[in-house]
């Protein structure tokens, strides 16, 4: 039997845990089970209580306190420690039956996603062996980005970087789109859903023309990133960025407003999609499961 979930990564505050709350909600609404698994060993507060919680296993306080960490090297500590101990998640998660869509909610650190081999190792022990999750990784990165161009594509690398990194099924989505709605302008959008590397050219906020291009932009931004943060190595960059985003083809994004009941059940048929949800639940349709009693199929 396999199983089914969705694995909720991007980096911190990218809204996740709200999209899982969100998503939660949406499935009860619909009358369709989840299991909500909390992988962050550092969240507190949740609207949907987990049913599988790594904070019973390791806080990320008390490794903190403990190991004398800071919070990345506390964090890996955590996964370290999870994957010496993995019969926590997977003993409870034997038990999830197909009809359950599994929600783990990750931790925002970038370094998980993109400097160290735990999130692979997790990954295949979740989709491979007894478990055989069927399992997609929804990337969110919120929709606010797209003020800064430069900040958006540095985003999507991450997302393709996390993209190539887990090799399983991934959706993009950009989240908050409630905090941009009415400032951008539909055709512009698309620019952005479909990353354009010319977004960069035509970037209305960037002094990218003429000599002025090495100027300091210190009216815009006063403090020590502005003579980092610009000029033309800080252009070429961000140019070859967008170009390597482009070249491989790969990220595009759904949008997502948590508000929108309309937008998170697009978001979740994408989900169901990538998983084949569906598919595996034909079968236990009641009445299937009324003409094979009447049949003798049953037991
Ligand atoms: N306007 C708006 N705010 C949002 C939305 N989603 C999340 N937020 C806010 O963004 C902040 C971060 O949201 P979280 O859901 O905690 O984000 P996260 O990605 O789980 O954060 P970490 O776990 O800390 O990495 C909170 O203040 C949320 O209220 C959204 O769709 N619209
Ligand atoms: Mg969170």
């Amino acid at each position: 039997m396999s199983k089914y979930g969705t694995l909720v990564m991007g980096p911190a505050g990218a809204g996740k845990s709200t999209f899982c709350s969100s998503l939660i909600q949406h499935l009860q609404n619909n009358k369709r089970p989840c299991y909500y698994v909390n992988l962050d060993p550092a969240a507190e507060e949740f609207d949907f209580e987990p049913d599988l919680d790594i904070k019973d296993l390791v806080s990320l306080s008390d490794v903190m306190d403990e190991m004398s960490l800071g919070p990345n090297g506390g964090l890996i500590y955590c996964f370290e420690f999870l994957m010496d101990n993995l019969d926590f998640l997977t003993e409870p998660l034997e038990e999830v039956t197909d009809e359950y869509l599994i929600i783990i909610d990750m931790p925002g650190q970038i370094e998980l996603y993109t400097h160290v081999p735990i999130l692979p190792d997790l990954v295949r022990t979740l989709m491979r062996g007894s478990l055989n999750i069927n399992l997609c990784a929804a990337y969110l990165l919120e929709a606010t980005f797209i003020v800064d161009r430069p900040k958006f594509f540095s985003g999507t690398l991450s997302a393709m970087s996390a993209m190539l990194m887990l090799e399983m099924p991934h959706i993009n989505i950009l989240s908050k789109m409630d905090l941009v709605k009415g400032q951008v302008k539909h055709r512009e959008l698309k620019r952005f859903i479909d990353p354009d590397p010319n977004l960069l050219d035509d970037d209305p906020t960037r002094k990218t023309k003429g000599e002025d291009k090495d100027e300091l932009k210190e009216y815009e931004d006063p403090g020590l990133t502005s003579s980092v943060m610009s000029g033309s190595s800080f252009d070429r960059l961000n140019k070859a960025v967008a170009q390597l985003i482009d070249d491989f083809s790969m990220v595009s994004f759904l949008r997502l407003d948590v508000k929108d009941e309309d937008s998170l059940a697009a978001v979740l048929s994408y989900i169901d999609d990538a998983i084949q949800y569906h598919e595996a639940q034909e079968p236990k349709e009641p009445k299937d499961e009324a003409m094979e009693e009447s049949m003798g199929l049953s037991g």
